[in-house]
């Protein structure tokens, strides 16, 4: 596995212009993984994962059908301990502290980390009810207050023109591109820091495909956003860093432009080129 080089953590995973001059950018490392291993009952589909997640970057995860790429998305805001049988073992440090803390509640972590779905799955209620819902339960009741958090949100999610004026229709009357961009409005209502997104444009035209991936691009100015992709022309268009799963194992993790034109790894250069997977 090769390690990034244009940053370097520091013990807080810090980085300072002090520590590195003017040249290189400040950036923190989000998501510290260490020495991960997850199973799923004997199957052991996380091997050793050690990868540093930055903020508001895109992170590409691929690989071939079956090579953990959820299992590691749905590990970072410990979803997959709703498997029975999981086991882990190893470290992932989110800003600096354990997500498997004793102390940590899991429902605080999955309010700092939203997560986007391969099918849209909004619920069967109004368009400004599945925005409000979370805010909702976590104690928002003002409606003024509500009123600008959906607005916000939808707007956020470049969707607001689009339904502004059919707010109280049922959200299965969208597209099903709409439907996945108010789903990543609904994810922004709870204001994460981090974005997880499985395959989120999967079951998308090419037209809202497009749609989903500028509103990636935008998005990221704002937050982190972690995405697994079998498009690995989506990969290469999106992402600032790309990890390459096999096997339940990181090949290769760098750059994307590194990962798809100067692979170091034999495994990863027959996996973009199309030789297997
Ligand atoms: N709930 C589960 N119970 C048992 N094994 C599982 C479960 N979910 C996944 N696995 C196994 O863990 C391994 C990794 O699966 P995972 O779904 O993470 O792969 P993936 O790379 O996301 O695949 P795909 O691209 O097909 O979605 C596979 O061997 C899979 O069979």
């Amino acid at each position: 596995m090769s390690i990034l080089l244009d940053y370097q953590q520091t013990s807080d995973h810090t980085l300072t212009k002090k520590d590195l001059g003017n040249y290189l950018p400040v950036k923190k490392v989000v998501y510290d993984t260490q020495d991960l291993n997850l199973w799923y009952s004997d199957v052991h589909a996380l091997k050793d994962i050690n990868l540093s997640i930055y903020e508001k970057e895109v992170t590409a995860i691929i690989g071939p059908s079956g090579c953990g790429k959820s299992t590691y998305l749905k590990t970072l805001n410990r979803m997959v301990e709703l498997v029975p049988g999981v086991q882990t073992t190893g470290t992932i440090l989110y800003n600096g502290k354990s997500i498997f803390d004793r102390t940590l509640k899991v429902e605080d972590l999955r309010t700092r980390v939203g997560m986007v779905f391969q099918k849209p799955n909004p619920f069967p209620k109004s368009i400004y009810e599945n925005i409000a819902y979370g805010p909702k339960i976590h104690g928002i009741r003002n409606k003024k207050v509500l009123n600008q958090i959906v607005e916000r949100s939808l707007r956020g999610a470049y969707i607001w023109d689009e339904v502004k004026d059919r707010l109280h229709e049922n959200a299965y009357e969208l597209s099903g591109g709409q439907q996945q961009r108010l789903c990543i409005a609904r994810c922004l209502a709870i204001e994460p820091n981090v974005i997880l997104m499985d395959e989120p444009t999967s079951a998308l035209d090419p037209k809202s495909t497009h749609k989903v991936e500028e509103l990636i691009q935008e998005l990221k100015q704002e937050y982190s956003i972690i995405v697994v992709t079998h498009n690995m022309q989506q990969a290469a268009r999106i992402s600032d860093k790309t990890a390459f799963f096999l096997n339940g194992e990181v090949v290769e993790y760098d750059n994307t432009n590194l990962i798809f034109n100067n692979p170091t790894d034999k495994r990863t250069e027959d996996y973009i080129s199309g030789r297997f997977g």
